[in-house]
């Protein structure tokens, strides 16, 4: 028999009031994969996740957990990292972590030795007597960071957990994230940053206006989503010719973006390039960036919304 998925969600909605947050949304987590949940502010996405970390409840639908309706002992099985932060200020770094790994469940002894561990592998070891408020923002979130896997969870979730970190940290912590996805943990990675996604996630579920509106991996999707787009990087000069047959986009002195129309071929734009002397340099096809995928799908399901990230709520 498969394993089943560390958290499948089928038919979940959630309202408040007259707005419905989440709209019968349905996806399970992919094995061996980080789960990127994409979409504008105001999509639901927040509202899912403390769906799945039992902080509120369904409306209707049900959550589940390795294959158990979610119930009150898993959340001890999650770490979760909400996007607005929540260290106590006052406390102590070292402190604070055998506080909050404690609550997990870990004995005194494991919860500083894990700490510890946690806090070198960020190079964080001298801040352990340094009340929190002391720190960086930058550092303070390494910290929550450290607090939200110190009890080793089945499930990771993370609510923007590269904002506010320079790049070294943010690779540091990119780098702490793929191990633990490595070692089984499984990871919902969540954020309007598409980018991000593009760089940690291999699926993804796209959300918005409540619903599951795309979902699969990510390298299927972009090449579902293509767009019949080439770049040309060539040497000398380009036929004057080449503009009155293809769409160019961005000409340089050395490369040049194509769109094929209706109809065109790849392989007769080789041709005619080939034909007309043209020193190629290198020739590849473009993909949409998932940035591209999400507007195209979103303008496809409603042609009135041209900009979805226009219309989110801020
Ligand atoms: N406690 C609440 N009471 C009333 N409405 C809420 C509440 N929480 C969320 N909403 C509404 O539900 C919708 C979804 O919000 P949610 O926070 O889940 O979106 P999100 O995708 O996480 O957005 P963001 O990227 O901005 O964090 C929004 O219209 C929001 O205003």
């Amino acid at each position: 028999m498969s394993t089943p998925p560390i958290i499948e969600v089928k038919d979940v909605r959630k309202a408040y009031g007259e707005k419905v947050a989440v709209d019968d949304v349905t996806f399970a987590m992919p094995p061996d994969a980080i789960l990127g949940m994409l979409g504008p502010n105001g999509a639901g996405k927040t509202s899912l996740i403390r769906m799945i970390t039992t902080i509120t409840a369904p409306d209707a639908g049900q959550i589940f957990f390795q294959g158990e309706p979610l119930s009150g002992y898993h959340p001890t099985q999650i770490g979760y990292l909400p996007e607005e932060r929540g260290l106590y200020k006052k406390m102590y770094v070292g402190e604070q972590l055998l506080y909050l790994a404690r609550l997990k469940g870990l004995g005194k002894k494991e919860a500083e030795e894990r700490a510890r561990e946690w806090l070198g592998k960020f190079n964080l070891e001298d801040q352990w007597s340094k009340k929190v408020e002391e720190l960086s923002k930058g550092m303070q979130q390494q910290v929550q960071f450290i607090a939200t896997v110190i009890h080793n969870p089945k499930l990771l979730i993370l609510d923007e957990p590269f904002s506010g970190l320079d790049p070294v940290n943010a690779t540091r912590m990119r780098t702490e994230i793929l191990r633990l996805k490595e070692q089984g943990t499984g990871v919902i990675f969540s954020t309007h940053r598409m980018e991000q996604v593009e760089e940690l996630c291999e699926y993804i579920v796209l959300i918005n206006q409540g619903k599951n509106i795309l979902e699969g991996k990510v390298a299927e999707i972009r090449r579902q989503f293509q767009d019949d787009k080439f770049h040309l990087e060539f040497e000398g000069d380009l036929p004057p010719g080449l503009a009155g047959q293809y769409e160019l986009i961005n000409p340089t002195p050395s490369g040049v973006d194509i769109q094929l129309r209706p109809g065109q071929k790849a392989n007769d734009l080789l041709r005619y390039l080939l034909d007309h002397d043209v020193h190629i340099v290198g020739f590849q096809e473009l993909l949409p960036s998932l940035n591209e995928v999400f507007i195209k799908q979103v303008t496809q399901l409603d042609p009135t919304n041209t900009n979805p990230f226009d219309s989110a709520e801020a």
